[in-house]
C-alpha cells in the first residue's frame, strides 16, 4: 500500500508528465495504485495523489472492487456542458465532502494497461470521478471549487490534524 499524500501537501499541485511508454513499471505502480485504492476504500486515485508525476488513474466504481479501469494520458471532450452536481470526497482531503458542478457527459480518449487507446463516452458518477482524477493530475483538488473561506478552514483543520499525527 503507498502513502496517500494530503492537502495542503504542495506536490498535490504537480502537474503530471505525459507517459510515452507504458512499461511493465507502469503496470506494477498501476497494481499498487488499486491495492491503495481498495484499502483506502476509494472509487478513484490519481498517481499524483501517490507522489508519482505522470499521467496514470485508476478507477473501480463496484462494490466488489472487480471493475477496475485503468486511464493513461486521458484526454476528455465535453459532449453535454450542462452541469451536474454531487458531493465529492477526496482520499488527499479526508473527512470532507462538498458540492462540485461538472459537465455531465464526457468523451474520453484515453491508453489502457496494455498501452491500447481506448475511446469511450461517459456521464453519471464514472464522468464524475473520471474528471476529478485528471484535475488531480493537473495540480487540482475539489476543494479549489470552494470558496477560499471554505477552502481555508479544511486546510486548518487537516494542519491540525497533521501536527497531532506528528
Ligand atoms: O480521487 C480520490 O481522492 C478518490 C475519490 C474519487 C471520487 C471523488 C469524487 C466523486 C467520486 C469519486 C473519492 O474520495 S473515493 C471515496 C468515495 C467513495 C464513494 C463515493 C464517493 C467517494
Ligand atoms: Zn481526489
Amino acid at each position: 500500500v503507498l502513502d496517500i499524500l494530503e492537502f495542503p501537501d504542495p506536490r498535490l499541485r504537480t502537474v503530471a508528465k505525459p507517459v510515452d511508454a507504458v512499461t511493465d513499471a507502469h503496470r506494477e505502480l498501476i497494481d499498487n495504485m488499486f491495492e491503495t485504492m481498495y484499502a483506502a476504500p476509494g472509487i478513484g486515485l490519481a498517481a499524483t495523489q501517490v507522489n508519482v508525476h505522470e499521467r496514470i488513474l485508476v478507477i473501480d466504481l463496484s462494490e466488489e472492487q472487480n471493475q477496475p479501469r485503468v486511464f493513461i494520458n486521458p484526454q476528455v471532450d465535453i459532449l453535454d456542458p450542462e452541469l451536474g452536481e454531487y458531493d465529492e470526497g477526496c482520499l488527499s482531503v479526508p473527512g470532507y465532502y462538498e458540492t462540485v458542478n461538472r459537465p455531465r457527459r464526457i468523451a474520453v480518449t484515453a491508453l489502457d494497461r496494455d498501452g491500447k487507446p481506448i475511446a469511450e463516452e461517459l456521464d453519471g458518477l464514472l464522468a464524475i470521478c473520471l474528471q476529478h482524477e485528471i484535475d488531480h493530475l493537473n495540480g487540482k483538488l475539489f476543494v479549489d471549487y470552494l470558496s477560499p473561506l471554505k477552502r481555508n478552514r479544511i486546510r486548518k483543520k487537516l494542519e491540525k490534524d497533521q501536527r497531532r499525527r506528528d
